[in-house]
């Protein structure tokens, strides 16, 4: 059973973020075409079948950078030991979302949270609740791969000093880099830099540094969008791979990538609200990735899945 999230776990595996919360995410990959805005102020979700066992339950969810609304009204459960995919045009609000989800927002000033974010049970945003234990419990993965100016030990270490890790940290390196698919090609050079490393190493060091943490859920904002197709092959193999053991959202552009590595999609887009004009990221649909990509139930589903806006 997990540990309150106001609680102070007894644990061998430290605090914070994953050590891998620093780093750019937000407003990238520029997209083609125009997308068809609509001037409904609210297009409801959907969830055409319901999770079962949620990791994450969003009541009402809306995220907003002091009066604007950057995603709204959103209602979603999303389901344990699966990877569910955010796919949506460029500003409909998946980073913002996927930044809640773990409290990342709060670093960004002028960001607030409404509704209600159920993480396990509990209120994400509860008065009482250690936003350092939110992070650690639901680490992140960034855009392009963010590895400290440190060794490749000390990358995945870094976390586990922080909490005074009481195990062999030795054993611990070695794990978290073998998890990734990385210990057999860094094992002879671990007091390397890992910023010698390549582009796709690099990211899977960045998830090794989030593993060594033993967080709950992996978030991950575009995590192959910097990385070649063999790079981003490797990674892809292992969000299959660590589904096992963790909770995964993911963002991404990529709608092969999504079909490939997602039990589940949630679709958004842009509503504008004829009033005040403003552009608002909403929830269109959320379903088995199979029925986003094969017989979705929303025509503006359809028409981004199979390229008509993008
Ligand atoms: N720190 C911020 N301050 C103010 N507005 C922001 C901030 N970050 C994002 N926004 C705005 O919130 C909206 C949603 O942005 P967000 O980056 O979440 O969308 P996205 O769907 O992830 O976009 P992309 O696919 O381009 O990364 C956009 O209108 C964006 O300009």
């Amino acid at each position: 059973m997990t540990a309150p999230l106001t609680q102070t776990e007894e644990r061998t595996a430290p605090p914070a973020d994953g050590g891998a919360t620093d780093g750019a995410t937000g407003g990238s990959a520029a997209s083609a075409g125009t997308p068809p805005e609509e001037s409904t102020a609210t297009q409801p979700a959907q969830e055409q079948e319901s999770v079962q066992d949620a990791v994450f339950d969003l009541r009402d969810v809306s995220v907003q950078y002091g009066s604007f609304i950057a995603v709204g009204n959103i209602t979603m459960k999303v389901p344990r030991h699966q990877v569910t995919a955010f796919i949506g045009p460029s500003g409909c609000g998946k980073s913002t979302l996927l930044r809640c989800l773990n409290r990342m927002n709060d670093l960004v000033p002028g960001a607030s949270v409404s509704g209600e974010l159920i993480y396990n049970g509990e209120d994400v945003y509860a008065a009482e609740v250690d936003p350092a234990e939110v992070r650690r419990r639901i680490g992140m993965v960034f855009q392009k791969p963010n590895p400290f100016p440190k060794s490749i030990y000390d990358n995945v270490a870094f976390g586990p000093r922080l909490n005074a890790y009481a195990g062999d940290l030795d054993d611990l390196v070695q794990q978290s880099l073998e998890r990734v698919g990385l210990w057999n090609e860094v094992k002879d050079k671990l007091k390397e830099s890992g910023h010698a490393l390549s582009g796709g190493q690099q990211q899977r060091l960045c998830i090794a540094r989030a593993i060594a943490v033993e967080p709950d859920v992996l978030l991950m904002d575009e995590p192959c969008s910097a990385l070649d197709p063999i790079a981003t092959l490797k990674i892809e193999d292992l969000i299959h791979e660590l589904k096992s053991t963790y909770s995964i959202v993911i963002v991404t552009h990529n709608m092969q990538q999504a079909a490939r590595v997602s039990d589940r999609t949630a679709f958004f887009s842009v509503n504008i609200d004829d009033h005040q004009g403003m552009r608002t990221g909403r929830l269109v649909e959320y379903d088995h990735t199979t029925k986003i990509f094969n017989n979705p139930a929303q025509q503006r589903t359809e028409d981004y899945v199979t390229g008509r806006f993008g």
